[in-house]
C-alpha cells in the first residue's frame, strides 16, 4: 500500500501534507467491507477485493482540505505591491461534496479582490478554493469561506467570491434534475458598491480571451 496521497504538491513544505494513514485506511475499509455485503455484493470477488482500500484512500484524498491550513498557504506568498484596481481569477474548477449525501457537487469559482498594500500569488487562490472544497461541505459554507479567509488574512479593500455548481444528489437521486446549477455569492469592502460588483459580475461573464 502507498502510503502518500497522490497529487499533492510535497515540494510545497509549508503545506502540511498528511500522508495516508495506514491504520485509518485499514479501518475505513473493513467498514466497506461490510457496507459491499449489505448492499447484496459479494466482497471477496475479484472486482471487489480491493475496493473497500481504494474507496477509503479516495476518500481521504477528497477530504485531505481538513489538513490544510489555508491562511497559510495565502500568507505563504504575499508581496507588497502598489496596485489598487480589481485582481480576478474565474473558471476555478471546484470539486467538494456535499455533507448530506457524501456525493459530489462540481463547477467553477469566480473571484476577486481589490488590493490594499499587498497582493498574493496568484495560484494561491484556487489553491485555497481546494483547502475548502475538498471537505464536506454545503456550496455555501465553502463560499462564505473562502471570502473570510482572504479577507482575514490579505486585508484587501474587498472580496467578491461567486460558485456555481451541480449537485449529483440533484442529478442522480432524490429531484433528479440534471442540467440545474446552483449559484452562491459573497462580498465584502468595496463590493458592497453596486459600481463594484456589476464591474466584477461583468468581468466574470465577458469572454475576454
Ligand atoms: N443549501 C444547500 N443544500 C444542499 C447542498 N447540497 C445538498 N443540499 C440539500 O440538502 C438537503 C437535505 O435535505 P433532506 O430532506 O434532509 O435530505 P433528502 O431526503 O435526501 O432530500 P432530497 O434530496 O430532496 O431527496 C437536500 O435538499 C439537498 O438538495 C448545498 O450545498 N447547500
Ligand atoms: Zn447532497
Amino acid at each position: 500500500m502507498s502510503n502518500h496521497i497522490d497529487h499533492l504538491d510535497e515540494e510545497d513544505g509549508y503545506i502540511k501534507i498528511d500522508r495516508y494513514n495506514e491504520g485509518k485506511i485499514a479501518s475505513v475499509a473493513s467498514h466497506y467491507k461490510d457496507i459491499l455485503g449489505k448492499l447484496g455484493e459479494d466482497p471477496e470477488r475479484e472486482g471487489l477485493v480491493k475496493t473497500p482500500e481504494r474507496v477509503a484512500k479516495a476518500l481521504q484524498y477528497l477530504t485531505h482540505g481538513y489538513n490544510l491550513n489555508p491562511s497559510e498557504i495565502l500568507r505563504s506568498a504575499m508581496f507588497k505591491e502598489d496596485y489598487s484596481q480589481m485582481v480576478v481569477v474565474k473558471d476555478i474548477e471546484v470539486f467538494s461534496m456535499c455533507e448530506h449525501h457524501m456525493l459530489p457537487f462540481f463547477g467553477k469559482a469566480h473571484i476577486a479582490y481589490i488590493p490594499n498594500g499587498h497582493i498574493v500569488g496568484l495560484s494561491k487562490i484556487p489553491r485555497i478554493v481546494d483547502a475548502f472544497a475538498r471537505r464536506l461541505q454545503v456550496q455555501e459554507r465553502l463560499t462564505n469561506e473562502i471570502r473570510d479567509c482572504i479577507q482575514e488574512t490579505l486585508m484587501p479593500a474587498g472580496v467578491a467570491v461567486v460558485i456555481e455548481c451541480k449537485h449529483l444528489c440533484m442529478a442522480m437521486r432524490g429531484i433528479q434534475k440534471q442540467n440545474s446549477v446552483t449559484t452562491t455569492s459573497a462580498f465584502t469592502g468595496e463590493f458592497a458598491k453596486d459600481k463594484t460588483r456589476a464591474e466584477f459580475l461583468r468581468l466574470i461573464t465577458a469572454n475576454l480571451h
